[in-house]
């Protein structure tokens, strides 16, 4: 490219950049101004907070002032995170303000129109837009067109126009480094660059260099589920992180972050991927493991979680069979026909205790859900039963509050107990002894039947784990091993003595219970995301689907990186959801092509895996995996203490991997007889430089300048569930892969076609 287009360039990134300067300044002195009405407002909030609060006449027009004080701290602390994160994002428009060009024409007769894209918009001081945002919709076809006629669209309805160039730039702090003009979407050179730099603790965006096919998942605002099957390193995270900042930005009005849900792999992905929505200017979208999830529904339970399960998986094979019926939509679906035909007869009510006198029989509730309108669904009249059972509770309190029973009981109290019934220092605040004996009986009343509200609250007129097991036995019967499914239900039984619930019982439970009493649902949650969709069953997915009914689903994850199940067809999920989902506009996508890793490493991966698999690398160079033939765990851990400091030197962090948290803390043990390792658990939530060990299961998502795949034996990976796993491994390197064999090689390395990898037998004199 001519030098003089790039000094052209060059000082129009110095206009910029001068006015983003003046913009900076101009802030600046406003948020000096927000921080002194911060200070102001605090000031008199805490004068005024102080005031009178203890003379009770003056007490409820003090509050009402508090409030509006309060309120008026929040407006103003608001003000000022608004113009720190707006100081925030010119701050890094400073450095870098904008990486791409297009230049239309939308008819032959009007001049053409220069537009620069960044990560957010900057108008100049006659409102022209000096960079547009990323997000804006002419953006699009930066990354989706070709040159020559395009199409966007926008809110008002579809646009054409010419597209005569495309230009990238790389700017660093100002200054132009590199820049080229592309006719295709977003050219190799820059991706090229942008992935060979990546080493960072914390996930980047990618804005500057989004893929064509990765932006019709970001912008697609069309369907209600959105499917991504992509191969490991696709960018599927990326695009569901550029996506949720995209949504955010088109529907500023109507969505907020909290209305946003992503169910994460685990605690370490969610602190990597924290930076790339505030680094676009957005807040955190709300982010929950299936596990966290699973527990704050059933309150009281232990959870099984999934790492335990895949665990206790590697010791003893439980009864798949029932673990994959469990798991599927046809088992909700019994479950929901099952639910929806009970009866009175068949409903397991209980009875409801206060203390040791039962208060409401099961009978009595039998009775009242009797009554209710025949058509009614059973969630509803359960409901209504329920409303039924708290208004007559509402009124044996009304009668109790004269009842001798209760002025009793309060006369016989002690004085502390006395004060503790009805607050202490509150004595002297009644105006007649008649206020002070009829709140002090309300007081009684309330904590007395207390208990009986809570039950009825949390549904416990019904023993829903009785009817599960029901459930179970009456499905069971109508299969093939119906003394399977007794043992099962007896499983279930015996979890429960001991308070805990394990994973593949917790969702249909929880179904149940729902459907039952009419719960469960929350209607704020507009978007909802699942990475490595995988990972979660079916039934998982339609209780998904009854929990967030409002929600609109965008699932991506990679059948091959099955780590907890056998690897299931993606066009079966796809249908099955879409069943489940009862979807109207579905969409699958796939992406085949690999970003994350060098191009051997890429190669290497897609050999592990069954022959047809469609997966293709991104054209950057490395050098070949290693595969190092050890003998033994003496001649494994020789050669990681040789080796292992040399790779740090090269890389901030090297990742031993393995395939069970055993094997992690035992390889740790020992290398820490020589060097620092850190062993990384499912409670970390970040990742430290230096050399880490952990199991596969907590490396989901994410990605190292260097993984190590330890024990990559015959003995360790034996199945072809094993070869996904070992795949999972392999993609999680970057830059430089090594696998240790630690015995007798995995069949999966020995059928690899020897040009793959470098094969290094180490000699034991080392
Ligand atoms: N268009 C892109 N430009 C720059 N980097 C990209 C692009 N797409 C993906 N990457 C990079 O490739 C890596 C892999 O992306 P990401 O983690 O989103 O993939 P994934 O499909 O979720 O992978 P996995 O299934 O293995 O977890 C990341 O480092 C990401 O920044």
């Amino acid at each position: 490219m001519e030098a003089n287009e790039q000094h052209y360039e060059q000082l129009r990134v110095d206009k910029v950049i001068a006015e983003v300067k003046l913009k900076q300044a101009a802030m600046t002195q406003q948020l000096v101004h927000a921080h002194q009405e911060t200070r102001a407002v605090e000031r008199n909030y805490s004068d005024n907070a102080s005031v009178n609060t203890f003379e009770i006449d003056d007490a409820s027009e003090t509050n009402a002032e508090i409030q509006q004080q309060r309120q008026l701290v929040a407006r103003v602390v608001e003000t000022e995170t608004i113009l720190k994160r707006q100081l925030d994002t010119l701050e890094q428009l400073a450095h870098n303000p904008y990486f791409g060009k297009i230049e239309i024409q939308d008819e032959p007769s009007v001049p053409t129109e220069q537009l620069y894209i960044g990560t957010s918009s900057l108008q100049g001081p006659d409102d022209d837009f000096l960079i547009y945002d990323w997000r804006a919709p002419i953006a699009a076809i930066y990354y989706n067109g070709t040159l020559g006629h395009v199409k966007f669209s926008t809110p008002s309805g579809s646009q054409e126009t010419e597209l005569l160039n495309k230009r990238q730039f790389t700017i660093e702090d100002g200054h132009i480094t590199n820049m080229f003009d592309t006719n295709e979407t977003v050219g190799d050179e820059m991706l090229q660059y942008a992935l060979g730099q990546q080493n960072d603790e914390y996930m980047q965006n990618i804005v500057a260099t989004i893929q064509a096919e990765q932006n019709d998942i970001i912008r697609d605002t069309q369907h209600d589920l959105l499917v991504v099957q992509g191969v490991a390193g696709s960018g599927k995270t990326s695009a569901i992180l550029q996506r949720i900042a995209f949504l955010l930005y088109h529907a500023r009005a109507e969505l907020s972050a909290d209305q946003i849900l992503l169910f994460s792999p685990n605690k370490l992905f969610s602190n990597y991927i924290a930076e790339v929505l505030p680094s676009l200017g957005e807040r955190n979208m709300r982010q929950v493991t299936l596990t966290d999830f699973l527990s704050a529904r059933l309150e009281g339970l232990k959870v099984q979680t999934l790492f335990e399960r895949y665990e206790a998986q590697q010791i003893q094979l439980p009864t798949q069979a029932i673990r994959t019926t469990m798991g599927s939509l046809s088992f909700m679906q019994a479950l929901a026909r099952y639910v929806a035909n009970l009866d009175e007869q068949t409903i397991e009510f209980a009875d409801v205790y206060l203390v040791d006198e039962v208060i409401f029989s099961a009978y009595h509730t039998q009775l009242i859900y009797s009554r209710q309108p025949a058509n009614a669904s059973v969630g509803a009249k359960m409901l209504a039963t329920k409303n039924q059972l708290i208004k007559e509770l509402k009124r044996k309190a009304a009668h109790a509050l004269e009842a001798a029973w209760v002025s009793d009981a309060i006369n016989g109290m002690s004085t502390e107990e006395y004060e503790q019934l009805i607050g202490i220092g509150k004595r002297d605040e009644f105006s007649s002894a008649e206020a002070e004996s009829e709140y002090a009986a309300a007081k009684f009343v309330e904590r007395y039947y207390q208990g009986v509200y809570d039950a009825l609250f949390n549904d416990y007129y019904l023993d829903v784990y009785t009817q599960f097991t029901n459930f179970l036995t009456e499905y069971g019967a109508n299969t093939k091993e119906p003394e399977l499914w007794e043992l099962k239900a007896q499983q279930f039984q015996t979890a429960l003595e001991y308070h805990q619930i394990l994973l593949d019982d917790a969702t249909p439970f929880m179904y149940l219970r729902d459907l039952l009493t009419n719960s469960g649902r929350n209607r704020q949650i507009q978007h909802l995301f699942v990475d490595e969709m995988q990972d979660y069953t079916m039934a998982q997915m339609v209780y998904f689907k009854h929990a967030f009914p409002q929600a609109q689903f965008t699932i991506l994850g990679d059948n091959q990186q099955a780590l907890f199940a056998d690897v299931t067809a993606v066009n079966e999920f796809y249908t099955n959801l879409q069943t489940a989902f009862a979807a109207k506009h579905a969409k699958l996508v796939t992406l085949n092509k690999s970003y994350r890793s060098t191009q051997e490493i890429t190669a290497f991966g897609k050999a592990l895996l069954p022959a047809d698999n469609h997966i293709e690398a991104f054209t950057r160079k490395g050098h070949l995996p290693r595969v190092i033939m050890t003998a033994d765990e003496a001649s494994s851990v020789q050669y990681l203490t040789l080796h292992l400091p040399k790779l740090l030197n090269e890389y901030g962090t090297v990742a031993i991997l393995t395939k069970t948290m055993p094997a992690a803390t035992r390889i740790a043990q020992i290398l820490r007889r020589h060097l620092p390792v850190t062993t990384l658990t499912a409670t970390d939530r970040a990742v430290p430089k230096g050399v880490i060990a952990l199991p596969i299961y907590l490396a989901k998502g994410l990605e190292f300048d260097c993984a190590i795949a330890y024990d990559v034996s015959a003995t360790t990976y034996a199945t072809a569930n094993d070869a996904a796993i070992l795949y999972t491994v392999a993609t999680r390197a970057m830059h430089d892969l090594l696998l240790i064999t630690n015995g007798q090689p995995a069949p999966m390395l020995t059928t690899i076609e020897q040009a793959l990898y470098e094969k290094i037998v180490p000699t034991t004199e080392l």
